[in-house]
């Protein structure tokens, strides 16, 4: 509730922040480590729906990129937080909550992004603070805009910074493109299971998310984990990967957008089991986790296209 307690966070200070722009540079072998760290190719290393994101399939000229790709523009967030004025908060204590990415045209195999990144929404929840930030993507030498990427991060302990009865709440986006549909009572449309690695994180950070809640036992612990947990967007990167394969005919460029709320936490070797309904263009997912029966992660794709071989 507003008011519970006093985290120290400055909402006007927050929500009036610029960020300077930044620059992320990468390269094929980058768009190759992430499809492996979302698990391209695990389960048949020739699969002739993945291949390509890892391998110059057929003589292709350039590997395919997936679009989750895009969420990696994001990983400088976590520390440009830590520098934020009028936010105070505890980094083991921070979670990822959700993300929302719009893809506007495929992205490159390689090559050098503008993002310019923007404050998108300040929540006082009571037990925690929801902070919204938005990168929007470009291709710097074109200028053309690639792609955008809303994450929600959600800091336990840091709410009740509400100066009125009302809980705080702060949002740039009216549009409410990232509204969560409910899961549907029917049978899923299609039903996908894969096991994660115990190295799954280990291999996912080296796409550049490094925070030690995916690899340092203690620091887990400290979070309140009994070891470290999968990356979020790994899991939402196998989520989408799957339904590409199992809906998009194996066309990730049928994508428009994608959205995710991450329910609960997994850990790296669980199996993940990604149930999925097809209502017109949008697909709504959920993906579980079988080991401890947990939904973990839900939300809905949005395509430009059905496959034809639906
Ligand atoms: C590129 C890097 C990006 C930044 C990353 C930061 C570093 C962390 C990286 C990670 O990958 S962490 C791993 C992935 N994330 C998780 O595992 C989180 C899983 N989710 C949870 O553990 C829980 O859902 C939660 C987030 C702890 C919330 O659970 P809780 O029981 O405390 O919430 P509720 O009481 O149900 O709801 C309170 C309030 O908050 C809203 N809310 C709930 N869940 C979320 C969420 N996932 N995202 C955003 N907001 C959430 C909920 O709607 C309630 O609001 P009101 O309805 O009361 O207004």
């Amino acid at each position: 509730m507003a008011g519970s307690g006093n985290s120290g966070i400055d909402p006007e200070l927050v929500i009036s922040h610029k960020f300077p722009e930044s620059l992320h540079t990468y390269t094929e072998r980058d768009a190759a480590i992430y499809a492996l760290g979302v698990g391209a190719c695990t389960k048949d290393a020739i699969d002739d729906k993945e291949l390509k994101y890892v391998y110059h399939q057929d003589g292709q000229e350039f590997i395919q990129v997936l679009p989750t790709f895009s969420t990696l523009f994001t990983v400088g967030i976590p520390s440009q937080m830590e520098q934020l004025p009028g936010l105070p908060f505890d980094p083991r204590l921070l979670l990822h909550g959700q993300q929302y990415i719009e893809v506007y045209k495929p992205l490159p195999s390689h090559g050098c992004i503008l993002n310019k990144t923007s404050i998108a929404g300040l929540h006082d929840k009571g037990k925690a603070a929801v902070l919204e930030v938005e990168i929007v993507s470009y291709e710097k030498e074109s200028g053309e805009r690639l792609c955008m990427n809303r994450l929600s991060i959600y800091l336990r302990g840091a709410g009740g910074f509400s100066k009125s009865s009302q809980p705080y709440s702060y949002s740039s986006n009216h549009s409410n493109q990232s509204a969560f549909p409910k899961i549907p009572k029917s049978q899923p449309f299609a039903v996908y299971e894969e096991c994660t690695h115990a190295s799954q994180a280990l291999l996912y950070r080296l796409s550049g998310d490094y925070n030690p809640l995916h690899s340092d036992p203690k620091f887990a612990e400290s979070a309140g984990f009994s070891r470290p947990i999968l990356h979020g967007l790994c899991t939402l990167g196998f989520a989408v990967r799957t339904i590409i394969k199992c809906i998009c005919g194996g066309d990730q460029n049928t994508i428009k957008s994608v959205s995710g709320r991450f329910l609960l936490h997994v850990y790296p070797g669980e199996t993940l089991i990604t149930e999925m309904w097809l209502e017109g263009l949008r697909v709504i997912y959920q993906v579980k986790v079988k080991e401890r029966n947990r939904a973990v992660l839900f939300g809905f794709v949005d395509l430009d296209r059905l496959s034809s071989s639906l």
